[in-house]
């Protein structure tokens, strides 16, 4: 299922407007808090399908039967660019458990690229809800490759995906190869370059938030 929370008017889409705007990109702590603040919108979003418990609440003044998170997710994410999302959705699961991946493009001299996973560090994850969290959805190999290695370590019973901006493709083939995934998009594009950047997309985020790296 996908859910693509631009569709309804909200805050959400000035932050995404900000991410992809070439001017407002010069400002790399805006670029990383917006990523972040979409996490939290998304987390949110994501909480209202999460189960819930009653639990008596003492108040200075009597008894509350609130409402709380009955479980805690594991929060998982992309490494590098999915720290800052990911940042976001930790605030709002703040008893969460997490998970890192390090999944890269390693691009050849052709141009072609492949994901190439080296580190994988997670929580036990059979019968959890796990959020992964990446901000670029583009042809989909990174998030499908990470769902792959992260069920060979257990058997979650719920998978989100929250990404800032995902594109078509990548979209059809996550779901594909995932199709029990509940996937949360900022706002979703329609076009792919070959070197499989996403258009108009916003560009290189894990180089916006974190800087210029050496190719591998
Ligand atoms: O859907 P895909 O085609 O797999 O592309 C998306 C991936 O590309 C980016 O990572 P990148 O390789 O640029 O690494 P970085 O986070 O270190 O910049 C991005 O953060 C995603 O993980
Ligand atoms: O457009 C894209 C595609 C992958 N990764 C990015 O950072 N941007
Ligand atoms: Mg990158």
């Amino acid at each position: 299922m996908i859910i693509n929370l631009s569709e309804n008017h909200s805050l959400l889409s000035n932050w995404v407007s900000e991410l992809r705007d070439v001017e407002v990109q010069n400002d790399r702590m805006r670029f990383r808090r917006n990523l972040e603040r979409i996490g939290e919108v998304i987390a949110y979003e994501i909480s209202k399908t999460l189960p819930f418990e009653i639990v008596e609440t003492q108040t200075p003044l009597g008894i509350s039967n609130s409402k709380k998170l009955s479980e805690q997710p594991v929060l998982a994410t992309i490494l590098r660019a999915g720290l800052a999302l990911h940042q976001g959705l930790l605030s709002y699961f703040d008893k969460g458990d997490n998970a890192f991946v390090s999944a890269y493009r390693k691009h050849h001299k052709d141009g072609s690229f492949e994901i190439e996973i080296e580190y994988i560090s997670t929580p036990e994850l059979d019968n959890r809800i796990v959020i992964i969290s990446d901000p670029m959805l583009a042809t989909g190999a990174s998030l499908v490759k990470t769902v792959q290695f992260l069920k060979n370590e257990g058997k979650p019973k719920d998978i989100h995906i929250a990404a800032a901006i995902a594109c078509v493709d990548g979209l059809e083939y996550v779901t594909r190869e995932v199709p029990e995934a509940i996937i949360w998009c900022g706002d979703i594009d329609e076009e792919i370059t070959a070197k499989g950047y996403i258009v108009p997309g916003l560009g290189d985020a894990g180089d916006l938030a974190y800087g210029n790296k050496t190719q591998n």
